[in-house]
């Protein structure tokens, strides 16, 4: 996405043909920082402290990290310890296991001689794929949006209420959730957006609105609390989110407190969407509450938020008791039945094994 007068992707090949480039995430809005990454470890971390964060963008990264591990050592025992090594880092996101399998899948049966060129190769696809699969999300979710501008007075925006961050920054590019809200500024379709500050780590109120300041699209920030009361008012027509993994029935794993969003919606009549690429979908899991690992991330991060002072540094503060304890849990699930549409690539499917075995007919027999 463009970022001033420049285009930006999350995460690019330097020159040198080894290291990446990626947007160091944990920075924004208050500083754009470039972090170059050279080694496993230097992955390993990125990913597991949020350097880049949104599970397509950890399947790239690690895909990335794959490679990095066959130009420096392309055995087996190598790409076996890189898989474990990059997949402890994160539990909930597919993507993640998603792109180790495809790397690994496409490496083990390559002389080790020919690996590292190879798996560069793939690493680069993978990126290139998630911005080709955005698109199409976008070019299925404008459909929805379209349907609702139509039925509003003329000029009066539709009003999308949104979790977390689903942007371009959570993908290579174009994001998934905000994928629609993209291409319905550029149809000309007037939207506003509701962005939720997403507690603890603030990828709303830090990463979503930057986005839709940066893209000039009408946007306001809420309170993750908030939401269910502009819902109750009539003041929200869609909420769209994105998603870390979808089960085979249609279960939704995202940000913690989505699925809060999706009762409020489904209380007041608001259609819930969730917009993802089919690597997202992990058609090996059925009942997504019970089987899904949510990760479970530090307490500091509940208790201390990053912030800018009034003189500009970029600085912690604690908003609780030094003594007292918090539970950080990073995701939870939405059940399918509080699902209106799944918007994916192919189309926008039924939140059932049904409704996405008819979009992906050849995963028909693993989700039986
Ligand atoms: C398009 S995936 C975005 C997804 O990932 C975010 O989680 P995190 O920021 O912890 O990586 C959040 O659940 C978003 O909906």
């Amino acid at each position: 996405m463009k970022v001033g007068e420049k285009h930006f992707r999350t995460i690019w090949l330097n020159a040198d043909g080894r290291s990446v480039d990626i947007i160091d995430q944990r920075w924004l809005p208050h500083a754009f920082r470039i972090e170059t990454v050279d080694t496993i470890d230097g992955i390993a971390t990125a990913i597991r402290d949020m350097w880049v964060r949104g599970a397509p963008l950890i399947g790239v990264t690690a895909a990335y990290g794959v490679a990095m591990q066959m130009a420096d050592d392309p055995s087996d025992a190598a790409l076996e310890a890189v898989w474990h090594k990059l997949h402890e880092t994160r539990p909930t996101a597919i993507n993640l296991r998603w792109a180790l399998d495809e790397m690994t899948r496409m490496l083990k049966p390559l002389a080790p001689s020919e690996r590292a060129a190879a798996a560069y190769r793939r690493a680069a696809e993978i990126a290139d794929e998630d911005v080709g699969l955005n698109r199409s999300i976008g070019e299925n979710g404008l459909k929805i949006i379209r349907d609702i501008a139509a039925r509003k007075k003329p000029g009066e925006p539709v009003n999308i209420l949104t979790h977390c961050n689903a942007g371009w920054l959570a993908t290579v590019d174009y994001g998934t959730a905000t994928a629609p809200i993209y291409l319905a500024v550029e149809a000309g379709i007037p939207v506003h957006v509701y962005v939720d500050e997403t507690r603890p780590r603030n990828q709303g109120a830090q990463l979503t609105a930057w986005e839709m300041a940066g893209h000039g699209v009408p946007h306001t920030l809420i309170v993750d609390n908030a939401g269910g009361h502009l819902m109750q008012h009539g003041d929200v027509d869609m909420v769209i989110v994105g998603t870390d993994r979808t089960t085979a029935n249609g279960d939704v794993c995202n940000k913690i407190g989505t699925y809060l969003k999706a009762l409020a919606a489904a209380d007041n009549g608001v259609p819930f969407y969730v917009a993802l690429p089919s690597p997202t979908i992990d058609w090996t899991v059925a009942d997504g509450l019970k089987e899904i690992p949510i990760e479970e991330r530090a307490s500091d991060e509940v208790s201390l938020v990053w912030g800018k002072t009034g003189d500009g540094e970029i600085a912690q503060v604690r908003v609780s008791p030094d003594a007292t304890p918090a539970r950080n849990p990073a995701f939870d699930v939405t059940p399918a039945r509080l699902v209106t549409g799944l918007i994916t690539e192919r189309g926008v499917a039924k939140a059932s094994r049904a409704g996405l075995a008819e979009l992906f007919p050849e995963r028909r027999a693993a989700a039986e």
